[in-house]
């Protein structure tokens, strides 16, 4: 007899809020404020220590960490403190910001790959191609059209992040229109959140933190956790598009309003606002 598969993409929003997680981030300078307070949101908290003579120090007391490869000059520290978090069994998430776009960031993320075991790799669709070995298109941080997960290409993406996802040993969360996430058995695809999400720097920065959150909340299904963050995103990006179109706001108040609505989103919200197809 097959074994059940069983999703529950409500309940680490819940533990998250109930654990409270400390979150080891080594991240950019441009989003670590965002980051910091889109932990501090769910109910969790961050800590940005970044320096080498203290970072495997910190992750020791910590309970995930979060290496977010903007801060490519601290490549260094992501391995020192990864290679820790490793040996502690701790959740370890990589952001691969622009990561095939340049010599020092094809090295750096080879280095990350070979030297640490990232239970969650967090990137958008160039990101996320290049790290598969397939052409990938970006230039700067952000996707290039070229390379985004749609309806028509959905079947190549999914199998592209199942197979990236088996060779890693990760979860993978491919993000953009459509979140594509998957274990290298479970898939799933998000249809949440809103183009303005990409209006603002660190909408990735800050998922990418938010999966360390609820991956420390709940280690036991890392898979789970990666969802359930991905699609609490979603929602609350949809709960600030609202206001932003009610109140003829633009992206400056859409980003605060975003983490205001993580610091209020319910289960209940996340329930009846989750869209998604499994596969
Ligand atoms: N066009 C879009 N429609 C809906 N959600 C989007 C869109 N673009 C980005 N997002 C959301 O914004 C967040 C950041 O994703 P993405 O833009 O891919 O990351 P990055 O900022 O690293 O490039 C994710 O939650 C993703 O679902
Ligand atoms: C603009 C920029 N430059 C280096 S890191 C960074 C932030 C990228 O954040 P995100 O990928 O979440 O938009
Ligand atoms: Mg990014």
């Amino acid at each position: 007899m097959e074994a059940t598969i069983m999703y529950d993409f409500i309940t680490p929003l819940h533990c998250v809020r109930q654990n409270q997680p400390l979150i080891q981030c080594i991240t950019n300078f441009v989003t670590v404020n965002d980051c910091a307070n889109i932990i501090l949101a769910t109910g969790g908290s961050p800590s940005m220590s970044q320096d080498i003579r203290e970072v495997e120090e910190s992750v020791s007391g910590a309970d995930a960490l979060v290496c977010n490869l903007g801060a490519i000059d601290f490549t260094a520290s992501m391995v020192a403190a990864g290679k820790k978090a490793n040996q502690l069994k701790k959740p370890v998430i990589l952001d691969p910001v622009a990561a095939g776009t340049t010599q020092l960031r094809r090295e750096a993320s080879r280095t990350l790959l070979e030297q640490v075991h990232f239970s969650v790799i967090r990137g958008n669709a160039s990101e996320i191609r290049f790290l598969s070995g397939q052409q990938s298109s970006g230039s700067g941080v952000d996707v290039s059209p070229k390379d985004a997960a749609t309806i028509d290409n959905l079947p190549d993406v999914l199998e592209m992040t199942r197979s990236l996802a088996r060779k890693a040993g990760s979860v993978i969360v491919l993000s953009g229109a459509l979140d594509v996430i998957s274990d290298g058995t479970r898939s799933v695809v998000l249809h949440n959140g809103c183009p303005t999400m990409a209006r603002i720097t660190g909408s990735g920065c800050m998922l990418t933190a938010l999966i360390g959150a609820f991956c420390a909340a709940t280690p036991e299904d890392l898979f789970c956790a990666a969802v359930s963050a991905t699609a609490a995103m979603g929602v609350c990006g949809e709960l600030a598009e609202k206001r932003r179109l009610t109140n003829q706001t633009g992206n400056a108040t859409f980003r605060t309003d975003l983490i205001d609505a993580m610091f209020n989103l319910t289960e209940i919200q996340l329930r009846e606002g989750i869209h998604y197809e499994l596969f």
